[in-house]
């Protein structure tokens, strides 16, 4: 049998004075996973995070918790808890009184509240912050209270809307880890908020990419990246060339002036299609010994690699490589048959 997902949103829609914030979303969230909704600016993550919240109400469609219709039920009974990009901690409590608020509303015994106090900001790393003021704390461990605060209700689901927006690059990277290990070891049900799309992969057990309101595609990390369903997905994923092409037959595709063999099939004769190549699947060989030959029109450092753009048939092809040829030098593309992606066009709306 297949186990009942903890949520599940059933056809939900939400207007906001005539901006369609969610279309008709179908979504369902399996126990202990750490589930990632990921997309540009106004797709409306923050939305469905809130309609999972109880903060509102869908104008029609559903939620479920354990298969039972929560759609009404006010925020505050149902069995998950946020956490929000600012940190809204109480800045004239120290931090042991931050995160035994909701305990002490709960009316839960002083010896019990100091118990699961010191348990969470163990687990947060913040053993022995307790009588520190918040406002002496960085932002890192602003955050970490935070999120102790919200783990200190044992919810069964934990909603975290942008938690590390406010961080740095390196400090956020490390409480990505540092999440990911708490919520493996919790085993509790994470849904994360996102636009970035690096902390989507790193963290995810299954990332939803979503646009305009609607999801474009749900799947495992892996999934997403290498099997983009559509271009916007495998462009927002990661930056990839995208080009139009034709298929001219299965296994067959045109584009750029040329024909190439590739691993796809089941498309109409002469379909146009939108061709999906990754800057780090496009190898630079000497002219001549590629399919496409081209100039380099420019350079940059990466770190890891450089990043050339190479002018070829009219198209500015983008190309990670750790070999790198200089500006003005003519080189040769080779692109393999499994590294060309064919999407079907986006529908128009
Ligand atoms: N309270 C509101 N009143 C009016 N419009 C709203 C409201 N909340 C959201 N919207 C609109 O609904 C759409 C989706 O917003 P939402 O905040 O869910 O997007 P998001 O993907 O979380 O964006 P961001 O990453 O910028 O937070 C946007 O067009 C937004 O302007």
């Amino acid at each position: 049998m297949v186990e009942e997902p903890i949520i599940r949103l059933v056809n939900v829609s939400k207007n906001y004075d005539g901006t369609e914030a969610l279309k008709d979303i179908n979504l369902c969230i399996r126990k202990n996973e750490f589930l990632t909704l990921l997309g540009p600016s106004g797709c409306g993550k923050t939305t469905t995070l809130r309609i999972i919240a109880g903060f509102e109400r869908p104008d029609s469609g559903a939620v479920f918790f354990e298969g039972k219709d929560i759609t009404n039920l006010p925020p505050y009974k149902r069995k998950v808890n946020t956490v929000f990009q600012r940190y809204a901690l109480f800045p004239h409590m120290n931090v042991a009184e931050n995160i035994a608020f909701g305990l002490k509303i709960k009316k839960l015994d002083k010896k019990t509240i100091e118990r699961k106090v010191a348990e969470v900001l163990e687990l947060v790393n913040l053993k022995g912050f307790e009588k520190r003021s918040v406002d002496s704390l960085s932002g890192g461990q602003q955050q970490r209270v935070a999120i102790a605060r919200a783990l200190v209700n044992e919810p069964e689901v934990l909603l975290l809307d942008e938690p590390l927006g406010a961080l740095d690059l390196k400090l956020r990277k490390s409480m990505q880890i540092e999440l990911k290990r708490i919520q493996k070891m919790l085993g509790i049900t994470f849904v994360y908020v996102t636009h970035d799309q690096e902390e989507a992969l790193t963290m995810s057990d299954t990332i939803v990419v979503m646009k305009d309101g609607t999801i474009q595609q749900i799947g495992t990390p892996e999934m997403i990246y290498n099997e983009p369903k559509n271009a916007f997905v495998a462009d927002f994923i990661g930056e990839s060339n995208i080009i139009p092409g034709r298929m001219l037959k299965d296994n067959l595709v045109y584009f750029a002036g040329h024909e190439f063999e590739c691993v796809d099939s089941g498309f109409e004769r002469n379909e146009e299609v939108d061709v999906v190549i990754r800057p780090e699947d496009i190898k630079l060989v000497p002219v001549g010994e590629g399919m496409l030959q081209g100039e380099v029109e420019s350079v940059t450092f990466k770190g890891v690699h450089y990043e050339m753009i190479v002018r070829s048939e009219g198209i500015n092809w983008m190309i990670h490589s750790t070999l790198m040829e200089p500006v003005g030098s003519r080189i040769g593309l080779r692109i393999l048959p499994h590294d060309i992606h064919i999407m079907k066009k986006a529908a128009v709306k």
